[in-house]
């Protein structure tokens, strides 16, 4: 854990949320620590801090579990960035998004930027699964020889493919998921033609294997960047902030987590 008294206060803040069970946790040990771990559930949240460029971004992992529900909004007080988490192979998990979750984002930044994720890619996509296995350690569904399955799927899944001996149907599509992006700007008063376009702001990813997780984080600090810049000419009353000066500069830095 770093030295608290030499912490810079965060410049901007990411905020990972999504149903028990999908990953938040590990997407965020994957991207700051570079493993897939063994993880437990989420109790309240915890924060990691990411020095990208010369900046600060504290990225707030919440728990997913429904006892903790209330304490949602407090997370995501202030967010420029909100990360919505679902499982490829449940479809309720992106059904609960809607439902449970995208309200708790009234308290994020006006210019909050939404993404939608659909983690565990590996169960569904060959390409995502490349690298699997690497770190020894067994996901949930390898422990059981179980994939998970969802209770509901309003539309039909595709053919169940093979991958490591296990037959897994994919439950969610990226045209559900970009489907909810539109319904999210709609929920937000947005108009989707000036808003960021859905193909560029939902990813499949897998913690597992690490698949698209480095483009996740960096896509969206990249995005957050002109709110950095606002907090810090607020805050600062300089308005001449380079902005090239950040540009691919991020250096992957060390987590805190409390
Ligand atoms: N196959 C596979 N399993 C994953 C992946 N990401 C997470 N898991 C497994 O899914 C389970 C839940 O992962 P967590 O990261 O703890 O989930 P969470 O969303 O943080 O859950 P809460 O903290 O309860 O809200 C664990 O058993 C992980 O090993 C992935 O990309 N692929
Ligand atoms: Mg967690």
């Amino acid at each position: 854990m770093p030295e608290l008294s030499k912490m810079r206060k965060p410049d901007v803040k990411v905020v990972i949320l999504g149903d028990m069970n999908v990953g938040k946790t590990s997407l965020l040990h994957r991207y700051m620590d570079r493993k897939f771990k063994d993880t437990m559930s989420t109790v309240g949240g915890a924060f990691f801090l990411k020095q990208w460029g010369p900046y600060n971004i504290s990225i707030w992992d919440t728990a997913g579990r429904e006892q903790f529900h209330g304490l949602g909004s407090m997370y995501c007080r202030g967010a420029a960035a909100a990360i919505l988490t679902y499982d490829v192979t449940n479809w309720q998990s992106l059904a609960e998004l809607e439902e449970r979750f995208l309200s708790l984002t009234d308290t994020a930044n006006n210019d909050c930027i939404y993404a939608i994720v659909g983690n565990k890619a590996d169960l569904i996509d060959p390409q995502a699964q490349l690298l699997a296995n690497q770190d020894g350690l067994t996901a949930d569904w390898e422990r059981t020889g179980e994939p998970r399955v969802p209770s509901a799927c309003l539309t039909p899944p595709a053919s169940p493919i093979s991958l490591s001996g296990v037959s897994v149907n994919k439950q969610v599509s990226r045209e559900d998921a970009e489907a909810l992006y539109g319904r999210i700007l709609r929920y937000k008063g947005l108009e989707e033609t000036n808003s960021l376009p859905a193909d560029k702001m939902c990813f499949e990813t897998s913690a597992k294997t690490g698949y698209n997780v480095d483009a996740l984080f960096e896509t969206l600090f990249d995005m957050v960047l002109p709110s950095v810049l606002k907090k810090r000419t607020e805050r600062e009353g300089s308005p001449t902030v380079d902005l090239e000066e950040c540009k691919g500069t991020g250096k992957r830095a060390r987590a805190a987590c409390c």
